[in-house]
């Protein structure tokens, strides 16, 4: 599996996601450069729209601005998730190719087991095919 990865500050969030993506054995595809977060959320989503990545996670300030850049992108669904259930509900019934987090109000672990929630759970719910296509009748 490769994971576009982006994120415009570094902490101890940020590293323990970058970790947890290396104990994976994740191949990271880190776009993040010298860039400011609606340019990192688009890259993270092109990577992802284009195949370049499986799927991609962003971390900013709130993770909405990096959320909002990469769901600029057509075929990007990119979700906000803060704990667990929502990453999971995010990939089962949104199939959420995107995982955009907080780096400032997620602690570490946290981070690390939405991330972990996200990668683990299998998309999407075939109840959701529908659901999913109307989503994607809505890109540009
Ligand atoms: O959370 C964010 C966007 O949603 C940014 O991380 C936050 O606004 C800080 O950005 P900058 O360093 O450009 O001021």
């Amino acid at each position: 599996m490769r994971v576009a990865y982006g994120a415009d500050d570094a902490n101890e969030t940020t590293r323990a996601v970058q970790q947890a993506l290396a104990d994976r054995g994740i191949e990271v595809v880190d776009v993040t450069g010298d860039q400011q977060w609606p340019d990192i959320g688009a890259a993270v989503g092109r990577a992802v729209a284009t195949g370049t990545a499986d799927l991609g996670v962003v971390l900013c300030w709130t993770g909405t601005g990096t959320a909002i850049a990469a769901n600029k992108i057509a075929g990007v669904r990119a979700a906000l998730a803060w704990d667990p259930w929502i990453a999971g509900g995010a990939r089962k019934w949104n199939d959420a190719n995107v995982l955009a987090m907080s780096l400032k109000r997620l602690a570490p672990d946290v981070a690390v087991e939405v991330l972990a929630a996200f990668l683990d759970t299998p998309a999407p719910d075939p109840d959701e095919a529908a659901n999913i296509a109307r989503l994607g009748a809505l890109d540009d």
